[in-house]
């Protein structure tokens, strides 16, 4: 892998927490060692104790530390590897909500949160751009194992190809080393390009998060339509999503409160702003701080691009100055060393010519960066409307809609209240009472209803997460 001594390295992230229980884990000064331990009672019930402990030593305990720090400690030489010809891996493992998608992806809230896979495809470009005397050509492919399946997550993008996913392989070449047989690459020729395969397109799965975004973002714009009484039209049409939804919606107005008889819910348009200057006022805070950001990163992005094209036009009339003050020389000066000196007039211009090239080659750099930077700002601000709507939907359905009995059906476990259809939580409602008549059966029917939505929601989660 690289130059250094174990080809493996191993690192321990510690995920924050607000209660760290110091009395078991403890990060020993070398930042290198582990120490765990637990008490073992006795089973014979007699009053011995047994403390356990184990040490564990790595190549790095990662406690309280930026995504940068990791980056720079886990994934920064595994990329230089690579471009000394050492096949790299970075592997994360660890048990659900340990922070494998915070450290791999990163989190929406903020760009300095961006996680490993965006800053290596920041490395690599960076790379490319700097090794100057090697030409490079960067493919990406995103292969998804799951349940034993392959999945090529960037097969869609290869339109008119027939890709299969069935025909998907592992082959060991006859040359040696493991090829994925089917699996599609793509060409990017840079940072931005990278990340928007990462972003866009994320395959089948990520796919259906990308509509559900898009259609969300539809349905935002329409519940803000709604709110002003002072628009005429409310862009139902934008989306199934909205279509399919305008009657109930626009019913939210004069329809029955479910939870106490005789009210009504309000208006959810009244309810959204209501919800994002109280409960949803964080996530609303940090949507509007990444739109801020995104705005201020397009705007240098546009004034970059007018740098870039007044440069261009200089650097065109001065070289095309030059050309005209060569051509009308009446001859060269040459020195005693038989080389061409120049006259004052036209060193100016190849100096000129010189800086310019300077500041377009840089300016050039910059707006590369800042393009990619555009892209990654607006995935931000696109997960961060999921997250304020999915949060609002729930809070809603909680605090308008679900009624006394189902709400105390689900308190206390995985699934919340505005993970579940309102219909369908009448439906368990419905099961609820019918326990009453007959306990045993239904009792079994509701709890699986139950199991039924802890999986669904599950797995909407996790779509609304990718
Ligand atoms: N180092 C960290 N700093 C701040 N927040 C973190 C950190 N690690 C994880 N989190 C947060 O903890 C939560 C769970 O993390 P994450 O989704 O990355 O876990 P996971 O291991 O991918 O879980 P799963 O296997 O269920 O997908 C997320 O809200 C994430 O933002």
């Amino acid at each position: 892998m690289n130059t250094q001594a174990s080809p493996v390295k191993v690192y321990v992230r510690i995920r924050p927490t607000a209660n760290f229980a110091h009395e078991f884990i403890e990060c020993l000064p070398d930042l290198q060692t582990l120490s765990v331990r637990w008490r073992k009672e006795s089973k014979k019930r007699t009053s011995n104790i047994h403390l356990n402990s184990w040490l564990f030593k790595l190549n790095g305990v990662l406690h309280n530390v930026s995504q940068e720090e990791v980056y720079d400690c886990v994934a920064q030489s595994v990329v230089l590897g690579a471009f000394e010809g050492y096949n790299g891996t970075i592997m994360c493992f660890g048990q659900t909500g340990a922070g494998k998608t915070y450290t791999m992806t990163g989190a929406a809230e903020a760009y300095k949160q961006r996680g490993i896979i965006p800053r290596v495809l920041q490395q690599v470009f960076h790379e490319v751009e700097h090794q100057t005397d090697q030409s490079f050509s960067v493919h990406l492919s995103f292969l998804e194992i799951y349940n034993e399946t392959l999945v090529d997550l960037l097969s869609a993008l290869k339109r008119g190809k027939g890709v299969n996913n069935w025909a998907l392989g592992v082959v060991e070449e006859p040359g040696g080393g493991v090829s994925i047989k089917g699996l599609t690459l793509h060409l990017v020729h840079n940072e931005e390009e990278a990340l928007n395969l990462l972003f866009e397109s994320e395959g089948q799965v990520q796919r259906e998060a990308m509509y559900i975004n898009k259609s969300l973002s539809f349905l935002e714009q329409a519940i803000l339509a709604l709110a002003d009484s002072r628009r005429e039209h409310v862009p139902f049409r934008q989306s199934k999503l909205t279509h399919a939804l305008k009657d109930s919606l626009e019913q939210q107005r004069t329809e029955p409160n479910l939870k106490e008889a005789g009210s009504s819910p309000p208006p959810k348009a009244d309810a959204f702003e209501d919800f994002k200057a109280d409960r949803g006022s964080e996530i609303n805070r940090i949507l509007k701080e990444n739109k801020t950001v995104l705005l201020e990163r397009r705007s240098r992005l546009e004034t970059l691009t007018d740098v870039i094209n007044a440069t261009k036009r200089d650097m065109d009339s001065i070289a095309s100055l030059l050309h005209q003050y060569r051509g009308q020389s009446q001859g060269q000066f040459v020195s005693a060393e038989g080389e061409h000196v120049m006259e004052e007039a036209e060193l100016s211009l190849v100096m000129q010519l010189r800086e310019l090239k300077n500041v377009y080659r840089k300016t050039y750099e910059e707006y590369n960066s800042t393009k990619a930077e555009v892209s990654y700002c607006q995935h931000l601000v696109n997960q961060c409307r999921v997250r304020l709507l999915t949060e609002f939907e729930s809070w809603y359905n909680e605090s308008f809609l679900l009624p006394g009995q189902v709400l105390s059906l689900l308190e206390g476990g995985p699934i919340r209240p505005g993970h579940v259809p309102v219909d369908k939580a009448l439906t368990l409602e419905d099961d609820e009472q019918k326990t009453f008549r007959h306990p045993p059966d239904n009792q079994q029917e509701t709890s699986s209803a139950i199991s039924f939505y802890n999986a669904y929601n599950r797995s909407l989660q996790r779509k609304v997460k990718k």
